[in-house]
């Protein structure tokens, strides 16, 4: 028979250890490999116009770098992602849908797919939900957040690799988990901002260190 200080202790660590999670999860950039399928579309589309590889790419927009080599770069940039299928032909990142599969599948955890449009809505907002569809399946088709503003919306975790995420809420309820991609691999984060490097890495031990926090 346990005592009664021991009951609550074991009592209150279970209850700690399963609290319920919610984890928004980016999909440019962390499911889908925006940055791949831009520079392959762009080079087909523009071959005799000087191109960023990947190793060579700072900065979350695609379009200002561009732009920074020439003006009419800028333009041409946008002119890829505006394209009917661009969104809905880009590969998965590797591991990104067995991750999404497994973290949905674990207990108490929610997993919402948070993501922006572009504001130049012709395809984007469909081709997102049939790319969720093609590789994820139908059932994650409720799951799908589309916002321009991740500040307002509730969640425990949110991984993205935007290293800048603000809107509306000056205080998110998320913790920000930086995604690695290649335009963000060389900043250094200060403590106790935190990196998932790849979807092959211990996401799982993140959300476990965060269920173990207060809510
Ligand atoms: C690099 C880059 C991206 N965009 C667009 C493309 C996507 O719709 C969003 C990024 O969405 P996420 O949810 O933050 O992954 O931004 C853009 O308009 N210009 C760019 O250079
Ligand atoms: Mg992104
Ligand atoms: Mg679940």
């Amino acid at each position: 028979m346990l005592s009664p200080s021991l009951q609550k202790s074991r009592c209150h660590s279970s209850t700690s250890n399963t609290r319920r999670l919610r984890v928004l999860v980016d999909m440019d950039g962390v499911l889908a490999d925006f940055e791949g399928g831009f520079l392959k579309k762009y080079r087909i589309r523009y071959p005799d116009e000087p191109f960023i590889g990947l190793e060579d790419r700072r900065g979350f927009w695609v379009s200002e770098q561009y732009g920074s080599l020439n003006s009419g770069l800028c333009n041409k940039a946008i002119s890829i992602w505006e394209s009917k299928n661009f969104f809905l032909e880009l590969d998965p990142l590797p591991g990104a849908v067995e991750a999404m599969k497994e973290m949905a599948n674990l207990e108490n955890t929610d997993v919402f797919i948070c993501t922006s449009p572009i504001k130049r809505y012709h395809h984007c907002p469909y081709e997102k939900y049939a790319w969720v569809e093609k590789h994820l399946g139908q059932r994650f088709l409720e799951q799908i957040v589309l916002t321009r503003d991740k500040t307002v919306v509730s969640a425990d975790l949110l991984i993205d690799d935007r290293p800048d995420i603000i809107g509306a809420e000056p205080n998110p309820t998320w913790e920000h988990i930086l995604f690695t991609a290649c335009h963000n691999k060389h900043l250094k984060l200060a403590p106790p901002s935190r990196r998932l490097p790849s979807w092959n890495h211990d996401w799982k031990s993140i959300l476990d260190s965060k269920r173990e926090q207060a809510p």
